[in-house]
């Protein structure tokens, strides 16, 4: 490839309008034209307060909610109104970890069994499968006898890690990471977070990385898109948005994220209720 020419996206979204039966027959727009891309090996952050929109937009790269209006490529092929048969082999290059280890892993499937699920669906054979198993095990660094245990033998940490290796099963391009560390403890959070990267750098596999907590989404992505009542009101390198914020409600999400020291807390309350008082 040319070192001048930029490389193609992995995924474009573009102009994506998402919205909600509400009541008395009518709509609640939720995502209010989207558009962002993500390069190969890149982690695109998105970040916003609780209902702003973040799931959906990971949910509607996955197929999993309609779309109103916008596209979405992925590796060249448009996939918004993408036919459940398509949707499943996109399956392979398509993949998402959850925000709840205890609710995503299927309580009655030992940890080989869950691993092997995807493998199998997509025609692996048994034999190469069980292989896979302890590779993906060990990518996650959790040893080769869990594969006969059952997920609540584990943590939640060790949980999350099993459906990372789960995610990484079909060798996928994109991998939706849907608030992957909200429900962890700091320590966990933040050998996961290790992983998620330590991963990235073997595989160039692209996050979408979603989450409500600023600093996460600053540690873990190369751009950030910052969300605001359906709409993208910031996006650009992770480093300029969060150190030179442009959008008001961007600051306002800088300057309430909590920080460890008390007196800096203090002066970024009084901050915020300057900005909050002036607009
Ligand atoms: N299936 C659905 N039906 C109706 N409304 C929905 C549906 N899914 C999401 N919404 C609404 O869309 C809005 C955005 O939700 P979304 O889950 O994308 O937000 P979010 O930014 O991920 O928030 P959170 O961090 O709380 O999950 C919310 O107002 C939510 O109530």
């Amino acid at each position: 490839m040319n070192m001048h020419e930029p490389e193609r996206p992995l995924l474009e979204v573009d102009g994506l309008e998402v919205s909600f039966a509400a009541r008395r027959r009518t709509r609640t727009k939720v995502l209010k034209g989207v558009s962002f891309d993500i390069r190969p090996a890149e982690t695109f952050g998105l970040v916003g307060e609780s209902g702003s929109g973040k799931t959906t937009i990971g949910r509607a790269v996955l197929g999993l909610v309609p779309v109103q209006a916008g596209t979405i490529t992925f590796d060249g092929e448009r996939i918004e109104r993408a036919a459940p048969r398509r949707r499943r082999e996109l399956s392979r290059d398509l993949q998402v970890i959850f925000q709840d280890p205890y609710t995503s892993l299927n309580p009655s499937f030992s940890i080989g069994d869950t691993l092997m699920e995807p493998l199998i669906a997509q025609g692996t054979t048994v034999r190469e499968a069980r292989g896979r198993v302890g590779e993906l095990l060990e990518r996650v660094r959790l040893p080769a006898d869990a594969a006969d245990r059952l997920p609540r033998e584990f943590s939640g940490g060790q949980r999350q890690r099993v459906a990372i290796a789960r995610a990484l099963a079909l060798r996928p391009k994109l991998i939706v990471c849907d608030e992957p560390v909200s429900a962890l403890d700091l320590t966990t959070q933040h050998t996961v977070l290790e992983l998620l990267l330590e991963i990235q750098d073997q595989t160039a596999v692209s996050y979408l990385f979603v989450s409500h907590d600023l600093s996460v989404v600053r540690a873990m992505s190369h751009r950030v898109a910052v969300i605001h009542q359906g709409e993208l009101v910031e996006t650009g390198e992770a480093d300029q948005v969060t150190a030179r914020p442009e959008h008001p409600y961007t600051r306002a999400l800088m300057l309430s994220a909590p920080v460890a020291d008390v007196h800096e807390q203090r002066r970024r309350r009084r901050e915020l209720a300057q900005e909050t008082g002036a607009s």
